[in-house]
């Protein structure tokens, strides 16, 4: 178990978003477990998205647990809940404790490599409420986060968000802000992020 006071946490008072981040929310061996735990037994599933009247693959695999069965819609695809698991109820108390807030599911991607991403978007749908907490964690490959205002283009920045660690998105930030992960050209290899939610 980790120690959940002795981490350095990193706050960015942003215009209309608040950012936190703790690089080594779990350290090793533990942060190595659940990568490889999550990568073996996580349904992992390739979804296509419409765009411009033509489908595609989605550029990742995404799984998603819930604690009710209630289908979640982003991007024309609409996800069925996985029951929670011992180890992702786990994970979720301990990201509900050092957050202050509770999540009710999860929606987990896995970037099998550079060529893998996720494009600009907001997590602004309608269930996830007016200001949403998302709590996001990463494993495996550091990939590069980026996030800008939507009017302010002075408003530009990028995190690299490292094994083991958590990023919490809250405030104002799905109304006026848009996140990425984008492709990189490096050899690097996969890659699990879980993003926490409140689905009303
Ligand atoms: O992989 C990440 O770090 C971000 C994932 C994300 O933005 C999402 O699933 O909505
Ligand atoms: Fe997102």
């Amino acid at each position: 178990m980790m120690d959940l006071f002795s981490q350095e946490k990193t706050m960015l008072n942003l215009p209309q978003a608040k950012l936190v981040y703790v690089p080594e929310f779990y350290h090793n061996p533990e942060a190595d477990s659940i990568f490889k735990v999550l990568l073996q037994h996580v349904p992992w599933q390739q979804d296509h998205i419409s765009l411009f009247g033509k489908t595609y693959k989605q550029p990742r695999l995404t799984a998603l647990y819930a604690e009710n069965d209630k289908t979640y819609t982003y991007s024309g695809i609409t996800m069925k809940p996985h029951p929670f698991n011992k180890l992702l109820l786990q994970i979720k108390n301990e990201v509900e404790i050092i957050s202050k807030h509770k999540f009710n599911s999860v929606l987990i991607n896995l970037y099998r490599d550079g060529n893998d991403s996720n494009g600009w978007h907001a997590d602004n749908e309608k269930e996830l409420g007016n200001n949403p907490v998302i709590a996001s964690l990463s494993f495996g490959a550091k990939r590069m986060f980026k996030f800008k205002h939507r009017t302010l283009n002075t408003e530009n920045y990028k995190l690299e968000l490292e094994h083991g660690s958590l990023l919490i998105m809250k405030g104002e930030m799905q109304h006026y802000w848009l996140h990425q992960v984008p492709k990189t050209k490096k050899p690097i290899g996969k890659r699990i992020n879980l993003t926490f939610r409140y689905i009303e």
